[in-house]
């Protein structure tokens, strides 16, 4: 099994000297290509500071972050940019769409700044826009979409580059939950099919539920990780029984 992400005592502190806040202490975790990983913890436990050091986003106080086979710390500012448009696809709450163009070209951007024809990239958008049941959609601008298509197509936009990981900070935060059942159907199967690698936050245990594998992080620790195993309704099961074991602070 190859590995996509490996993360060796990574500790992360804000703030200066004699005010520091130890955000992160001492994580260590691996993903696998083909991985889907929740991460789940109550507010401030530090989910986003996480994702954000393992998407390159942030940089680690101490610790090792190794993408795709690259030590990240050893990554120039300006190769970063390369480095996250090539190997990384993001999904944002609040989906983060241009509104003035089509759902085509939005989820074409990524494509824009390569050397690919216009015809390929067309092609490739629709692969991907039926995967997420948009094909019916790509002529509309984003205010003519809905909550739910909206973030079908930034997890679309995601995955154009064929990245090596997708990260979603709450993806299904702004959906009705049939809005948030479809993109987690979608993303379910793109994890099977694709083989895409996912790793996602969230506060929801149906969400976490549609993952294989839930990492609980509190106080800047993980405090345990559960792996699906079973069917999704019992693994929803299994998360409820640890978060309630867990104080059910959430
Ligand atoms: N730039 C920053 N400077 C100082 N402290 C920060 C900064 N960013 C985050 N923190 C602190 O780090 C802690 C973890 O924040 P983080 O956003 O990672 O938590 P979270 O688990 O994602 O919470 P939530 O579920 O509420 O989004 C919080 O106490 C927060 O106040």
């Amino acid at each position: 099994m190859k590995e996509i992400l490996k993360i060796k005592d990574v500790s992360k502190d804000y703030g200066i000297k004699g005010f520091k806040t130890n955000v992160l202490r001492n994580i260590s975790l691996t993903v696998n290509e083909g991985d889907f990983v929740s991460i789940m913890g109550p507010s401030g436990a530090g989910k986003t500071t996480l994702l954000n050091l393992m998407s390159t986003l942030d940089k680690a106080t101490s610790g090792e972050i190794i993408l795709d086979g690259i030590d990240v710390s050893k990554v120039k500012n300006k190769e970063l940019s390369k480095l996250r448009r090539d190997k990384i696809g993001f999904i944002f709450q609040d989906y983060n769409l241009l509104d003035n163009m089509t759902l085509m070209d939005n989820i074409a951007l990524p494509l824009a700044l390569g050397k690919k024809k216009s015809k390929e990239i067309e092609d490739r958008v629709i692969e991907i826009a039926k995967k997420f049941g948009l094909a019916n959609h790509l002529n509309k601008y984003p205010y003519q979409l809905s909550g739910g298509q909206k973030q079908r197509g930034a997890a679309a936009r995601s995955l154009i580059t064929n990245p090596s990981v997708i990260f979603a900070d709450e993806p299904t935060g702004a959906l009705d939950s049939r809005s948030a059942y479809e993109l987690l159907d979608s993303l379910d199967r793109i994890n099977k099919e694709n083989n895409a690698t996912i790793i996602m936050i969230t506060h929801d245990p149906i969400t976490a539920s549609y993952s294989n594998e839930v990492y609980m992080i509190n106080d800047g620790n993980i405090k345990c990780k559960l792996n699906k195993g079973e069917s999704r309704k019992e693994f929803y099961q299994k998360i409820m029984d640890m978060l309630s074991a867990m104080g059910g602070e959430l």
